[in-house]
């Protein structure tokens, strides 16, 4: 299977959104969050768990409000930390409340037992910023990483770095290069779902790894010799063996 860089990953994001293929990001996100939501509750099959969703401010976020609704409807008690809400995602948001989703406005202060964390933050758009962060070691001979990701983020990836709890990750690992991966020494995730085909910096991941979003047309899929493999029957997702 093909493992994309960042440009391929936005070109075929913007071609299935083309005059070509037509689709909307409504529909491509809510296959994304489903598909993420399922292989979430494949792998942790507890019954009525305590889901904790953390929310990014691009359409990664809006994935994980998808697989929020999704995962309260399939039973499990779920909350979701959204710091920075994205206004073309008010809907999905409402439908969380509907469904009941709580909303977690503080991680330094946890009382629920979570039995997994989703990180929904950044997908395949995130950029570092190192640039910054060797200006920081010039003048005070200390590299800071943490310059790479600007709040109010900082703050989310650094729980996803000391959490205790299980993490699954939609599409990337936040804070991870989209082709080089865990540059700056971050979490690692028990369960990655890469939404279309996984991306360059997951090459070597370990974990236990879904392929989701069943939206790739026959024709590009071939254009992009992309080799994914065959989802069985009406299945949303796929293992990747390594
Ligand atoms: N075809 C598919 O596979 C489909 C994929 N889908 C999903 O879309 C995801 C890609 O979504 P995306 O392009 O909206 O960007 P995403 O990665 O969520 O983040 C962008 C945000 O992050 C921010 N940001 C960036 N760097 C930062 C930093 N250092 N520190 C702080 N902030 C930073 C950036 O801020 P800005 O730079 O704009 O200020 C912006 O707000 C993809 O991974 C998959 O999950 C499905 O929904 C549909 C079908
Ligand atoms: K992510």
């Amino acid at each position: 299977m093909k493992y994309l860089n960042s440009q391929e990953a936005i070109q075929i994001d913007n071609e299935l959104m083309s005059e070509t293929y037509k689709y909307t990001l409504s529909q491509l996100m809510e296959l994304a969050g489903l598909s993420s939501s399922m292989a979430v509750e494949k792998v942790f099959t507890k019954k009525e768990k305590n889901v904790l969703i953390l929310v990014g401010p691009g359409n990664n976020g809006g994935d994980g409000l998808v697989a929020a609704r999704h995962l309260s409807i399939f039973g499990n008690k779920v909350y979701i930390h959204y710091p920075k809400p994205n206004k073309n995602f008010n809907h999905l948001l409402r439908q969380c409340e509907s469904h009941k989703v709580l909303i977690l406005d503080d991680l330094s202060n946890i009382s629920v037992d979570f039995d997994v964390v989703i990180d929904a933050v950044f997908g395949f758009s995130f950029k570092g910023n190192k640039k910054k962060s060797y200006i920081e070691k010039y003048l005070t001979g200390i590299l800071i990483i943490k310059g790479d990701i600007r709040d109010p983020f900082g703050k989310v990836i650094k729980f996803l770095n000391f959490t205790k709890i299980p993490i699954a990750s939609i599409d990337i690992p936040s804070g991870y290069d989209v082709e080089k991966g865990n540059t700056d020494n971050l979490f690692v995730p028990a369960l990655l779902i890469s939404l279309t085909c996984p991306k360059l910096g997951v090459k070597n991941f370990k974990g236990r790894h879904f392929l989701g979003g069943r939206f790739i047309p026959n024709e590009l899929e071939v254009k992009y010799e992309l080799n994914t493999p065959s989802y069985h029957g009406s299945e949303q997702i796929v293992e990747i063996t390594n």
